[in-house]
């Protein structure tokens, strides 16, 4: 694994002692997309403002592209693009103008062709030369995006990118994610969309109360996604499981009216149906069937709440 940001113990209090970040280890790999989420409050603005060296660490190290974000600054801020929450634009500059100008920041020499191919990749070509108080609000989270992406950045933050944003605008957003991983940009998104997580991640973090609960590949936690609780409710409470269903890995309910069985939705074959066909062998009656699933949300909520 070949990592681009590194961050270490990393502990953030602001001044009045409250501690928004208590403890934080996290490697992102180049070229990954890395979705956080976590409840409002948890600190993912604060972990990415201090990656980005914007905020201070209290503690800790952050390296990005193995510069140190507070003693080389200048070196770990060029590799990076940061698309904010807050929409805060001057509104009567136009477009052109507004991305030029954020490319000129960081020193790059002016390139009006980059800047024009992505206005159009963000479908905002047709507006380069329009104020930008003539935007909707959709539009003006294009525009940071463009801005961020103006200095030709290998790693990009984006906070909350789609909040309040149509369905259109999400997916459209979603098609750039894409083509920018494609280019070999290291992305990094915050969200409290379970769905974007599972559209676009290769890995997903859950974040609360100043830590990381866990970081994993979005596959795996599919795959829990992926399981499913049969409960099969009997006419007659057993204690024991007959000897026709021994090998099927069933539990029988506390109040021993009932089986549960877990499976995976992914795999072939659940083995239901020869599951109840030994139950009648057995001679097992059942009066109903219930089935539950284990989403990414349920994973989320479990952890967010044990944590609380
Ligand atoms: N400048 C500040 N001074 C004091 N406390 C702050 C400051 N900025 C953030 N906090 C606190 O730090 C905690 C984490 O905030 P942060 O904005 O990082 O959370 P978040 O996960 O991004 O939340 P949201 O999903 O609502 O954007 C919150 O309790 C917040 O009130």
């Amino acid at each position: 694994m070949t990592s681009i940001v590194s961050v270490r113990d990393l502990k953030k209090s602001y001044a009045g002692g409250f501690e928004a970040l208590s403890g934080v280890n996290l490697e992102i790999e180049k070229g990954e997309i890395l979705a956080l989420l976590g409840p409002n409050g948890a600190g993912k603005t604060t972990l990415i403002s201090t990656i980005c060296g914007i905020s201070i660490p209290t503690s800790g190290t952050v390296r990005v592209g193995g510069h140190d974000v507070v003693t080389d600054f200048r070196a770990a801020r060029n590799l990076i693009g940061l698309v904010p929450q807050e929409i805060n634009l001057e509104p009567f500059e136009t477009v052109m103008n507004t991305v030029r100008f954020s490319r000129g920041l960081f020193g790059k020499p002016r390139n009006d062709a980059l800047i024009d191919q992505i206005l159009k990749d963000l479908s905002l070509h047709d507006k380069r030369d329009s104020k930008i108080m003539m935007l909707s609000g959709g539009m003006k989270r294009r525009v940071l995006i463009a801005k961020a992406l103006s200095h030709e950045p290998s790693i990009l933050f984006l906070d909350e990118p789609t909040a309040g944003v149509d369905v259109e605008l999400r997916k459209d957003m979603w098609d750039v994610v894409a083509k920018l991983k494609a280019s070999g940009v290291t992305i990094i998104l915050t969200t409290h969309y379970i769905e974007e997580a599972e559209a676009i991640a290769d890995r997903v973090g859950i974040i609360s109360k100043g830590s990381i609960l866990l970081v994993e590949k979005k596959e795996d936690l599919m795959q829990r996604m992926g399981k499913k609780r049969l409960r099969i409710e009997l006419s007659t409470p057993i204690s024991e499981l007959p000897q026709e269903l021994a090998d099927r890995g069933l539990e029988i309910a506390a109040d021993g009216n009932a089986l549960i069985h877990d499976y995976d939705t992914r795999s072939d074959r659940t083995g239901i149906t020869a599951l109840l066909k030994d139950l009648q062998n057995a001679g097992l009656k059942m009066t109903d069937l219930e089935t539950q699933q284990s989403s990414l949300e349920d994973i989320f909520v479990d952890l967010v709440r044990e944590t609380s």
